[in-house]
């Protein structure tokens, strides 16, 4: 049986970092996935849903200035942009083998199932090592219902060859919006169902309620409250049955689950390691490392609050340096921004209001918040942005930063200031001092403090 110091389960964000940071130690790793390599991120995820919402952003951004100096219109050539996504994700597995190939990692092709507690088994291969980091991932939430095979779920709203005429969105989350937007913006006739009230539960629901303004100017469709309880095919497309609304069904040529990802523990074998692991993932201490001493897991596959790229690759360098130098570093989710990159753009870091009273009742601190709206700018004016909100809450003695919420062209960019500020305890006045570029969306900050 081959051994290695390190087997690192997935070849994702997490995966990726994990195996270059063992590796880069000197350590002797073997990197394995069952897809081709490259994860999520780069080749379901991020990445390529990055470069549909940049077209709609393109198509919006000049029919917002239809009348002020703009003329002519522009149309999403969605096989022109499906090209133009695959020119990026083509070449991804190669590139990323490649990666791991120069860096001296070897690799293997395949399922990964543990065997025992220090070893697996990889296409009736065995492999032990000394130490394992699962960076496995999570795969799309099945909704259980009758017709449910007749859902796409965000890997197929990806390879979409052709775009239908009308579509429905099952969720009200982040995949949702940012695709009913991309879907917006190439004119096909948008519906989003969600079973709760408040659509994106964790944003401020003021500046969600502004998204869904600016989601149904640009003719997206909202329901509430509604559940999908069947779908059937027709002739025309799907028809779904729904629950909850006045609206008793809606006929669509496709649509699509986006209730979630769970993590893809199945096949693992975790029981055979000793791994403890729920249905919301491998349990894992603040070192990343499970119940079973010699094996982490990271990334989207841990019970861990976030299910984002950037705190996947936090937590791979968190494990990777636990594995290297004995347990000494805690993952940090200090200030973790996050964006809905839909039209305009919805971001937030930090406390929502309602925490940050919560806290501040606990704490006998007072609270300051800076609020408004902010389509009047200049900077929202010049660009033709009717939508533009912003939340800013900070602790009024120190004038350090709470929570940011804001909504806007170039929210996701602005976002990265506040989470900044709050991991370096940058204070308002601090913040203020500042000679910002003008005239910038970020140089906005300073009315917003
Ligand atoms: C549509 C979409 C858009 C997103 N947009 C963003 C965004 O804008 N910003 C952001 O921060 N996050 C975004 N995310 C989330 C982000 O993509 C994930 O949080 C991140 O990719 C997780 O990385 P990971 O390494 O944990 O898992 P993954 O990248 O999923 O990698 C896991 C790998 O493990 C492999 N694997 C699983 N089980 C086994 C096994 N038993 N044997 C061998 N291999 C196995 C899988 O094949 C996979 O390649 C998005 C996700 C989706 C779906
Ligand atoms: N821009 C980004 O950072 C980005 C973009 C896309 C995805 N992601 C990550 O991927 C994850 C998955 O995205 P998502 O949009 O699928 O999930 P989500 O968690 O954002 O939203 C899921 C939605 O589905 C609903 N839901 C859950 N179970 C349901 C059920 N059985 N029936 C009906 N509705 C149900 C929830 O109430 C929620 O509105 C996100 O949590 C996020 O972490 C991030």
């Amino acid at each position: 049986m081959e051994h290695f110091d390190v087997i690192v389960i997935g070849s994702g964000t997490a995966g990726y970092t994990a195996a270059h940071a063992c590796r880069k130690a000197g350590r002797s790793v073997l990197v394995v996935d069952k897809q081709p390599f490259g994860g999520t991120c780069a080749m379901r995820g991020c990445q390529p849903k990055k470069i549909l919402v940049a077209a709609a952003q393109a198509i919006h951004g000049t029919s917002a200035l239809h009348g002020q100096g703009v003329d002519g219109e522009s149309r999403l050539d969605w096989a022109a942009l499906m090209r133009f996504k695959r020119d990026f994700t083509y070449s991804v597995p190669e590139r990323s083998e490649q990666g791991f190939l120069d860096a001296g990692i070897r690799t293997a092709h395949g399922l990964a199932v543990f065997s025992g507690p220090n070893q697996i088994r990889i296409e009736k291969k065995g492999y032990s090592a000394d130490k394992f980091i699962i960076a496995a991932g999570a795969v799309p939430r099945k909704l259980s219902v009758p017709g449910n095979e007749l859902l796409m779920d965000s890997d197929g709203f990806l390879e979409l060859d052709a775009l239908p005429s009308s579509i429905a969105f099952i969720g009200g989350g982040f995949i949702s919006f940012e695709f009913a937007h991309v879907c917006a913006q190439a004119g096909v006739r948008t519906t989003m169902i969600h079973r709760g009230k408040s659509f994106l539960r964790g944003f401020d629901p003021d500046l969600v309620t502004r998204l869904m303004e600016a989601g149904q100017a640009q003719g997206i469709s909202f329901l509430r409250e509604s559940s999908v309880k069947q779908i059937d095919q027709d002739e025309g497309g799907l028809t779904l049955h729904i629950s909850g609304s006045d609206q008793q069904t809606l006929s669509v040529d496709k649509a699509v689950a986006a209730i979630g990802r769970v993590p893809d523990l199945a096949d693992l074998g975790l029981d055979s390691a000793g791994v403890e692991h729920t249905p919301r993932g491998i349990k894992v201490n603040s070192f990343m490392q499970t119940s079973n001493p010699s094996i982490y897991a990271v990334g989207d596959v841990a019970d861990t609050q976030h299910l984002l790229s950037p705190t996947a690759d936090m937590e791979a360098n968190t494990a990777a340096s636990n594995i290297l130098r004995g347990n000494s570093v805690h993952a940090d989710y200090t200030a973790i921004p996050s964006v809905v990159f839909s039209i305009p753009a919805l971001a937030a870091v930090g406390m929502s209001e309602e925490q940050a009273h919560a806290h501040a009742e606990q704490e006998g601190i007072q609270l300051m918040v800076n609020a408004g709206d902010a389509s009047e700018w200049m900077s929202s004016r010049r660009i033709g942005q009717k939508h533009a909100a912003y939340k800013v809450i900070l602790n009024e003695s120190t004038g350090t930063i709470l929570g940011a919420h804001i909504l806007g062209h170039n929210a996701g960019e602005m976002i990265n200031i506040f989470a900044m500020a709050m991991k370096f305890g940058l204070t308002r006045e601090q913040l203020k001092s500042l000679l910002w570029a003008y005239p910038t969306h970020i140089s906005d900050i300073k009315y917003m403090l």
